[in-house]
């Protein structure tokens, strides 16, 4: 069988991406699951392969067909010609003008048919910003490229599943976003997702109640009662199997035991981090919604251990193999 072409996004210069990029690809399992083709930069990926050890042919190209997908070769599209000695950590708005450069190729790729998925390596937000590019992240960047209203964020390992209702906001806006609506849209994102996607044929999603004690029959807060339930009770009414909400310090407890295929937080730290505690070397994130594949590292640029050799590549070899594995489950294979 055909491997599936995926677009590697290099991530943020002056971050871990570069190094974790080649560290990845110098893995032959890599090559067995997919036929990876990096757009970033070859200065700064020879100046990672410097730093790891790694010795990989970057074979420049402009496009799939010229690639060699073999073990020990990088096929690069080479979108940037940033400094050969990159300035690790320290990002200015060309480094974060190359990094969103990147994405904006790979998205073009993948909604043009060229490749099958797209993996995305870390970006800093704020070198995102000071490039000029004003997005919270990739999640909003790749909703608005393309053209999607419906997307989840959601971070996925083999043990815990979390989508968000609410990403990145600060925690005094969160009660304000929680709505039905907001609330039964991540239900159908996600419940898609896992049975299209994850190929599971009847998920079972349960929700994390917003207050201590999921509000503790209105004593600590009314939204479970106002607004949770009410929304449970529609998607329950569509087929979903949604269950709670339930008071969010035990739940987790639950799905790392395998009692849910996934868990619908209401906020950003509510879901991530016991999803790190669990997954932080091999967890993945991904935007369920979108006409295209798209997963990513769960971790960020890293600028404290940017050019030392030491990042740990393993979120990035599992996100490039949960975008393989989408693809095929999707039927967008070959490319
Ligand atoms: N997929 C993406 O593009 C993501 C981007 N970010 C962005 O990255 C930037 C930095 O975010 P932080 O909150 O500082 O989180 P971070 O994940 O970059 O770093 C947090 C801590 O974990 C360590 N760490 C992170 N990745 C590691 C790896 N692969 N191996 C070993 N240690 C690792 C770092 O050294 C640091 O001590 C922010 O702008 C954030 O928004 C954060 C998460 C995901
Ligand atoms: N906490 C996850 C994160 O920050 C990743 O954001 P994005 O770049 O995937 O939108």
């Amino acid at each position: 069988m055909i491997q599936p072409l995926i677009a590697v996004t290099m991530g943020d210069p002056v971050g871990i991406g570069p190094e974790i990029t080649v560290k990845a690809l110098s893995d032959p399992a890599v090559h067995a699951l997919c036929r990876p083709l990096v757009l970033g930069d070859s200065s700064v990926l020879h100046s990672a392969m410097a730093l790891t050890g790694q010795h990989l042919h970057i074979r420049e190209v402009s496009c799939a067909s010229e690639a060699h997908f073999q073990p020990g070769t990088l096929n690069l599209i080479p979108l940037s010609s940033l400094p050969s000695s990159p300035a690790w950590g320290r990002p200015d708005r060309e480094t974060g003008q190359a990094m969103v450069h990147y994405i904006l190729r790979a998205i073009d790729m993948a909604l043009a048919g060229e490749v099958a998925a797209i993996v995305t390596g870390p970006i800093n937000k704020y070198a995102m910003n000071l490039s000029g590019y004003a997005y919270s992240g990739h999640t909003e960047l790749l909703a608005e490229r393309t053209g999607t209203r419906d997307y989840v964020m959601m971070l996925a390992g083999d043990r815990i599943r979390v989508s968000l209702v609410t990403i990145h906001t600060a925690l005094r806006n969160v009660p304000d976003l929680i709505t039905p609506e907001k609330i039964r849209t991540t239900l159908r994102v996600t419940h898609r997702a896992l049975v299209e996607r994850f190929a599971i044929p009847a998920p079972s999603i349960a929700v994390a109640g917003l207050n201590p004690h999921a509000g503790e029959s209105g004593m600590f807060g009314d939204e479970e009662e106002r607004i949770l339930q009410p929304a449970l009770e529609q998607a329950r009414s569509e087929g979903i199997d949604a269950q709670g909400p339930f008071p969010p310090d035990t739940l987790f407890y639950h799905v790392d035991q395998g009692r849910f295929d996934a868990v619908v937080a209401m906020y950003h730290d509510q879901g991530l981090i016991p999803f790190k505690m669990r997954h932080f070397e091999d967890g993945v994130n991904t935007t369920l919604g979108l006409p295209i594949i798209r997963t990513s590292v769960d971790h960020g640029t890293a600028y404290d251990l940017a050019g030392r050799g030491r990042a740990d590549h393993r979120s990035l070899l599992a996100a490039i193999h949960m975008a393989a594995i989408h693809a095929r489950n999707t039927m967008a294979v070959p490319l």
